[in-house]
């Protein structure tokens, strides 16, 4: 059999096609550029490759089209699929029309070389098979272009045709229930119910009820048989969040469900069979528990099986405008007013803040504003106190340099001339004010603090318009 080692680029962008040519033939793959869709199709029909690397947004025919065309006529053809606009509709959709793997922008040039012969790899191995799988339509639903979002949308594409188990880790409010949520969307048990539940949420005594159900007269209060949330999520997706907080003697239960397939509910003596694929979550480190002894090991390998870990927001600080933008807009549409914008001072504020709370905590932070903020653009001070106070009591005392150079280069932007007669002032004021505090008002001393005779203070009061500028006798 001949050897798969012919491999096609396609882009509009000249310079990536270089650096891929160059990179791939450094590697001894024989590689060969188009800079569009349509150019490679008109080739096919002469030529096949043994593998393809396509940008998504390109003109004329896009990748994800190209992908599909390809796919239908040459399932064999292991596609590399690139985008600079990732987001989880390209990522899943890519992985959906049948892509072998997807490669966000800016990509490392080794990175694409490795992917490049992992598919040819795979040419070699499948050559004559094909999956069919069809593109489905997704909706965008998860913000983040930050490299560590793109590496959870690639799992949820590349989990969306199976019923793995899944345990997703991270901070609360995170996003955990979200791509939880995105993994059953996009999975086969998409029509079936997703249904979610929070272990730290429930008393103690009624989470196995809760979970199982129970037959009437099982315990004190049961007037009649219930269905637990497992018979609920039949043929669907269960998911678990804060599964660190489930007590022992429920893992036990969980771990046989999850081994037989069925349980009885509370009180009861039939078994109930179910089908349900298991998505669990927690923020805490389960290798941890398990070392405590308040996990159970064999339950946490059952769970651990595909593990995906969400970033606290204080690590992919880029998406923070976005997410910013998206939560004011979904505030301004839920309370029918307008949608706030940040001016470009907030919004870096905002991205200089720890958010204990991560996306959750931002969301709450843009319903806020909708509502208190009095004008439509967002200044620093509308913000909710907390933040501010927030600012104060973390900002290192020698940030004032960065923030001053930060506000030069933003008034510079906007066109402002004369850039020291309108900081000296502000930065004098904020000393003197500072000095007359500390000395509970008294000048002479103020002057001496700052550095000046008595008269240059009294001269600058007067000229900032300051109070204590008409030299009013002093203790
Ligand atoms: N990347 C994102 N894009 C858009 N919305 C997001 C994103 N991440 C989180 N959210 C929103 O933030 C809120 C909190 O997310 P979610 O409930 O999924 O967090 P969680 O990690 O499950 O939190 P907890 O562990 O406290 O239950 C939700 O309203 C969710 O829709």
């Amino acid at each position: 059999m001949q050897k798969s080692n012919r491999v096609w680029i396609i882009d509009d962008d000249r310079s990536i096609r270089w650096v891929l040519e160059k990179a791939l033939q450094g590697a001894g793959i024989e590689a060969r550029a188009f800079d569009s869709g349509d150019s490679a199709i008109s080739q096919l029909g002469r030529d096949v490759p043994d593998a393809i690397i396509s940008d998504i947004r390109m003109p004329g025919i896009d990748g994800l089209a190209l992908l599909k065309d390809l796919h239908a006529q040459h399932p064999d053809i292991p596609i590399i699929i690139m985008t600079a606009h990732s987001d989880l509709d390209s990522a899943v959709a890519a992985y959906q029309g049948g892509a072998f793997e997807y490669l966000p922008k800016p990509f490392d040039v080794d990175e694409a070389v490795a992917v490049t012969q992992r598919a040819l790899a795979h040419a070699q191995e499948q050559k004559s098979e094909s999956d069919g799988s069809e593109a489905v339509e997704v909706n965008t639903e998860i913000i983040g272009e930050a490299p560590a979002m793109q590496e959870v949308f690639r799992a949820i594409g590349r989990l969306s045709q199976s019923n793995i188990t899944v345990l997703i880790n991270g901070q609360s409010g995170t996003g955990k229930e979200l791509v939880a949520h995105a993994l059953h969307r996009h999975s086969p048990r998409r029509e079936e119910p997703f249904i979610a539940l929070n272990m730290a949420a429930i008393p103690k005594d009624l989470m196995e009820s809760e979970l199982f159900g129970h037959e009437k007269g099982a315990f004190t209060g049961a007037a009649a048989q219930r269905q637990g949330r497992f018979e609920q999520a039949n043929g669907g997706t269960l998911f678990l969040d804060e599964i660190g907080d489930m007590p022992a003697e429920t893992q036990t239960r969980l771990l046989r469900v999850l081994a037989d397939g069925e349980f009885y509910r509370v009180g009861g003596h039939t078994p109930v069979k179910v089908d349900v694929r298991i998505i669990a979550a927690t923020h805490q480190n389960l290798e941890n528990l398990v070392a405590d002894g308040r996990f159970r090991e064999d339950l946490f390998h059952r769970l651990n099986v595909i593990r995906i870990h969400i970033p606290k927001l204080a690590d992919r600080r880029e998406d923070i405008p976005k997410l910013a933008k998206f939560f004011l807009q979904k505030a301004a549409g839920e309370l029918d007013v307008d949608t706030k914008i940040l001016l470009p001072e907030t919004e870096e504020f905002f991205c200089a803040l720890a958010w204990p709370g991560n996306v959750r905590q931002l969301e709450n932070t843009c319903r806020w504003i909708t509502v208190m903020a009095s004008g439509r653009e967002v200044h620093i001070e509308d913000l909710p106190p907390e933040l501010l106070h927030h600012k104060e009591d973390n900002a290192p005392a020698d940030d004032w340099e960065k923030a001053l150079r930060h506000w030069a280069d933003q008034a510079l932007a906007r066109g402002h001339h004369q850039l020291l007669s309108e900081a000296v002032p502000t930065f004098e004021r904020a000393l003197i004010e500072t000095a007359l505090k500390y000395t509970a008002g008294r000048k002479r001393d103020a002057a001496n603090l700052l550095g000046w005779g008595r008269n240059t203070l009294t001269r600058k009061l007067k000229e900032l318009d300051m109070a204590g500028g008409d030299d009013s006798a002093e203790p």
